[in-house]
C-alpha cells in the first residue's frame, strides 16, 4: 500500500479554480504535504486590471502559505501559471501550453465554477457545463492522465431527498440546452430558467448537475472522480484552525449575526446545517485522485451538525468590532414568526437607526445593508430549512484503503473525531480576522462596546414600558384602576416591611 503523498511523488498536476476558497487550500496541502510533487499547473485568469502572474504571486503571498514558507522558501518554482478564461473557446489557453499540458500533465482537479446562487443561466451554463466539457477535452489530450477529478457538490440533487454517490440522469440533456441557449437573448432565458431548473432552487445545483453528467460521459475514456461536498466552512486544523476567506454560506450568516445585524433566520427547529471543514474536503479530494487513478469513484463529505448556540456564545465571547446589536438570532421555520422578527428586529431597528443618522445630517444606509441581506438569506432559505439523506459509503470505503498514518494524520478525512463547539469557536475568530481583518488585541473593546449595547436596549425597553403604560392609562379607567391597587400594594409592602425591621432592631 503506498501513501498518498508517495502518489503525488513525481507527478504534474493541473488545477482550476486555484484562486478560490477551496482551490487555495487544496495548493497550499499538495505543496505541504507532498513535498516530491513535481508542478502544480494552475489555470488562472487576468482580473481586476492584475494579470495571471501578480494574481498568483499575491495568493501565495498570503497567511494560509506560511506554513509551506517555513518548510520550503522556494516553493512558488513548483507553481505553474497558465493563462486561462474557462468561459472562452478552447479556454483561451495559447497552443503551446495545451501542447505542453497534453504533455505533461498527470492528474487534473477542476474546482472552477460560478457558485453564484443568481448567476443568470446562459453564464453558470458558459462555466460550470461548458467550461467542464472543454476542460474533459483538454484532458483527453493528456498522455499521461491518470485521475480527472471534479469538484461537484452535494446539492447538485437537491431536488431528491436521498441521494446516493451515483450520477442520476440530467434534468435535460447537455447538448440540448446549450445549443438553445446560443439563439436566445437574455430576456428569453431569464424569462424561461424557473421553467428549466424546476424543482432545483437556483441556475448553481441546476449547472452542477449537468457538469456532473458531462463528466461521467468521459468514463470510458477517462478515470474520474467526482467530490460532492456538502457546505464548505473555515479550516479545522490545516494549515491553522479558522482559516476562512470569504461570505459564502454560512461565514456571511455568522458575520451578520455577529454583527448583531442578522437576528432571525428560516432553518429547521434544531437550526442543523450540513457543515464540512474546507481541510477535510481537501484531504479527502487528495486522497481520491490517488484512488481514482487505479479506480473509480464518486464519493460524498460526510457532514457535520453546526448549531446556532454554538455561534452566538463564541460571538459574545470574541466579539466583533462596532457591532449594530448584541449578537442574538432566532431561527423559527415558522413564516409568521419569522415575519414578526423580521419586522421587530430587522426593519423597526433599521428605521430608527436611519432616523436618527437622517437627523444628525447623515446618510441613511441601514435599511440598504437589511434589504441586502434578506436578499442573501432568502436564497440560503432552501438549504437552511429542509434535511437530506445522503449515502456515505464510497467515502468510508475510501477512508479504508488508506494508511494508517494517512487516515488518521496526514489526510485525516474523519469528521467524527471533530469537536463541534471548538470548531465553531474558531470559525467565528477565523471569520474576525482573516475575513473581516481584526485585531485580536480589540477585543476588550469589543467586548465594552456590547455592555453599551445592552444598557442602551434596557434603558430603551424600560422608557418603552413606561411610556406605553402612561398612555394606556391615560385612555382606561379599568387600567388606572389596577395601576393604583398595584401602586398601594407595592407602598402596603414597603411599609409592612419597614416597620418589622424597626422591630427587630
Ligand atoms: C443565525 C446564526 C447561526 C445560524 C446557524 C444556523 C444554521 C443556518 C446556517 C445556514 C447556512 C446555509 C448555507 C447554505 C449554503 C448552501 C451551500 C451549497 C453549497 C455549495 O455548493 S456552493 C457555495 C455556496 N455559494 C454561496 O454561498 C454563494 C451565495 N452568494 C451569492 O449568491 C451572492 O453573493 C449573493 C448572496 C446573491 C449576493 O450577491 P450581491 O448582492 O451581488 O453581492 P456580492 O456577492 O457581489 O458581494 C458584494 C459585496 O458584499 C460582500 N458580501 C457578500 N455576501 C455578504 C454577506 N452575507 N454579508 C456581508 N457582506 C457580504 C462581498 O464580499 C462583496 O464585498 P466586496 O468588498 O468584494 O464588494
Ligand atoms: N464553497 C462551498 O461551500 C462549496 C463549493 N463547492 C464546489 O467547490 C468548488 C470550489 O468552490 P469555492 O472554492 O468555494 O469557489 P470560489 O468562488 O471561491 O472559487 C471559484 C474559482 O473558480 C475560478 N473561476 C471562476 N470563473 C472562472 C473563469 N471564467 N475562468 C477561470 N476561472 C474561473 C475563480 O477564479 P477567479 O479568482 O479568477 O474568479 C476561482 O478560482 C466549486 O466547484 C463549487 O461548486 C461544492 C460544495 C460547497
Amino acid at each position: 500500500m503506498t501513501s498518498v503523498a508517495d502518489y503525488y511523488a513525481g507527478k504534474n498536476v493541473l488545477i482550476t479554480g486555484a484562486t478560490g476558497f477551496m482551490g487555495k487550500v487544496l495548493v497550499e496541502k499538495l505543496l505541504r504535504c507532498c513535498p516530491q510533487v513535481r508542478a502544480l499547473f494552475l489555470l488562472v485568469r487576468p482580473k481586476a486590471g492584475q494579470s495571471m502572474q501578480q494574481r498568483v504571486d499575491d495568493m501565495i503571498k498570503c497567511k494560509l502559505f506560511d506554513r509551506v514558507r517555513e518548510d520550503d522558501a522556494h516553493f512558488h518554482r513548483k507553481i505553474v501559471p497558465i493563462s486561462s478564461e474557462l468561459t472562452e473557446p478552447g479556454l483561451a489557453i495559447s497552443p503551446e501550453d495545451a501542447d505542453k499540458l497534453a504533455a505533461c500533465v498527470n492528474i487534473v482537479f477542476h474546482c472552477a465554477a460560478t457558485i453564484r446562487f443568481d448567476e443568470p443561466l446562459k453564464h453558470a451554463v458558459q462555466l460550470n457545463v461548458i467550461g467542464t466539457q472543454q476542460l474533459l477535452g483538454l484532458a483527453r489530450r493528456m498522455r499521461h492522465l491518470e485521475a480527472f477529478i471534479h469538484i461537484s457538490t452535494a446539492y447538485a440533487n437537491c431536488n431528491r431527498k436521498h441521494i446516493d454517490e451515483v450520477i442520476y440522469p440530467p434534468p435535460v440533456e447537455p447538448r440540448k440546452l446549450i445549443e438553445s441557449l446560443e439563439w436566445m437573448d437574455d430576456r428569453i432565458v431569464q424569462d424561461i430558467t424557473p421553467r428549466l431548473i424546476g424543482n432545483r432552487p437556483n441556475t448553481y445545483t441546476y449547472t452542477k448537475a449537468l457538469a456532473e453528467y458531462v463528466v461521467q460521459q468521459e468514463q470510458d475514456k477517462l478515470n474520474i472522480g467526482i467530490i460532492r461536498p456538502s457546505i464548505v466552512g473555515a479550516s479545522w486544523q490545516e494549515p491553522f484552525p479558522g482559516w476562512i476567506d470569504n461570505f459564502n454560506g454560512p461565514s456571511g450568516v455568522f458575520i451578520a449575526a455577529g454583527k448583531g445585524i442578522l437576528r432571525t433566520m428560516r432553518a429547521n427547529n434544531d437550526a442543523v446545517a450540513d457543515l464540512i471543514p474546507v481541510d477535510v474536503v481537501i484531504n479527502l479530494t487528495l486522497a481520491a485522485g490517488w484512488y481514482t487513478a487505479v479506480h473509480k469513484l464518486v464519493p460524498r463529505c460526510p457532514p457535520g451538525p453546526l448549531q446556532k448556540h454554538h455561534v452566538m456564545s463564541s460571538f459574545k465571547r470574541n466579539p466583533l468590532e462596532q457591532a449594530f446589536r448584541r449578537p442574538n438570532a432566532n431561527i423559527t421555520s415558522n413564516y409568521l414568526i419569522y415575519q414578526y422578527w423580521i419586522l421587530v428586529s430587522h426593519k423597526f431597528p433599521a428605521l430608527l437607526y436611519d432616523l436618527v443618522l437622517r437627523l444628525t445630517g447623515q446618510k441613511p444606509q441601514m435599511m440598504r445593508i437589511f434589504n441586502r441581506l434578506h436578499k442573501a438569506i432568502s436564497l440560503l432559505e432552501y438549504f437552511s430549512s429542509q434535511d437530506w439523506e445522503w449515502n456515505s459509503e464510497n467515502v468510508n470505503m475510501l477512508m479504508a484503503q488508506l494508511s494508517p498514518e494517512d487516515r488518521k494524520v496526514t489526510f485525516n478525512f474523519d469528521v467524527r473525531q471533530l469537536n463541534w463547539p471548538e470548531y465553531i469557536e474558531n470559525y467565528c475568530i477565523g471569520t474576525k480576522k482573516y475575513v473581516l481583518n481584526e485585531d485580536m488585541s480589540d477585543i476588550p473593546a469589543a467586548r465594552q462596546h456590547l455592555r453599551k449595547l445592552r444598557n442602551i436596549r434596557y434603558t430603551f425597553n424600560t422608557v418603552l414600558v413606561v411610556f406605553i403604560w402612561r398612555v394606556f392609562i391615560a385612555r382606561s379607567q379599568m387600567a388606572r384602576n389596577i395601576w393604583y391597587f398595584v401602586v398601594s400594594l407595592c407602598f402596603k409592602f414597603l411599609s409592612y416591611f419597614r416597620a418589622s425591621s424597626t422591630l427587630t432592631n
